[in-house]
């Protein structure tokens, strides 16, 4: 099969309609992320119909509930450690009306976002290079996949976080020790089982707010 077909079928097993041009869209940042890896080496999945797989399917997964906890995906989401782009470019692909900024410590990977936001001509789209524990800036949404535990995540990035904001962290088997050993300040306010397409491995969303904020 196609990796379009693929993909659609993906898309219709996650119950996401998305307009062709977004198709086109996110296929072709696959081919840049394939094109690339060779030589900036961005990401340990090199095949490309694995990378459709883990990375594309993978951050997909998460779009249909970021739409129901962000009202719609409006407003600004920051994805820390972003690396190549996962999942901020698939949530900027999809979501247009969300301005997302992907997070890297690693220079050439936030470049190679900033590339992609030109190539693919997604204004709603920026690479930032710098550490997380730096960023000054006030987000709605507070992404990470593959990144820190939930800990370190919350600490690195709680000052980026806006009043009413949340957390979304991507983890594979629901993270029970992490969860308890999240500060008292932390609320996890819901874990939401996901079912990749094609991936035969569990997948879950631990979504976290400030406790103080008592709502
Ligand atoms: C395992 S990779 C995950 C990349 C991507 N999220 C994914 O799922 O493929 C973790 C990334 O976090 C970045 N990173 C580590 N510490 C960081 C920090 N303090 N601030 C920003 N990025 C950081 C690393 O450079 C690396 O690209």
């Amino acid at each position: 099969m196609s990796q379009e077909a693929r993909l659609g079928a993906g898309l219709q097993a996650l119950g996401l309609d998305l307009p062709d041009a977004q198709r086109q869209t996110l296929l072709r940042y696959l081919e840049l992320l394939a094109k690339w890896n060779r030589v900036y080496n961005l990401t340990a999945v090199r095949d490309p119909d694995e990378m459709l797989v883990q990375h594309l399917l993978d951050s997909l997964a998460v779009v249909g509930p970021l739409r129901r906890e962000a009202g719609g995906a409006t407003g600004r989401l920051l994805d820390v450690g972003s690396g190549a782009g996962l999942p901020g470019v698939v949530i900027a692909i999809c979501c247009r009306e969300l301005k997302v900024d992907c997070l890297d410590a690693v220079g050439k990977k936030a470049a190679f976002v900033q590339q992609v936001a030109a190539g693919l001509q997604l204004p709603n789209l920026r690479g930032l290079h710098d550490r997380v524990e730096r960023v000054t800036e006030r987000y709605d949404v507070v992404s990470s996949r593959a990144f820190a535990s939930l800990s370190d995540f919350v600490a690195g990035s709680r000052q980026a976080l806006a009043e009413q904001g949340i957390w979304l962290a991507m983890k594979g088997k629901r993270p029970e020790d992490e969860i308890a050993a999240l500060p008292a300040d932390v609320a996890v306010f819901h874990v939401e089982q996901l079912n990749v397409p094609e991936l035969a491995a569990e997948r879950c969303i631990v979504w976290m707010r400030p406790a103080a904020a008592n709502r």
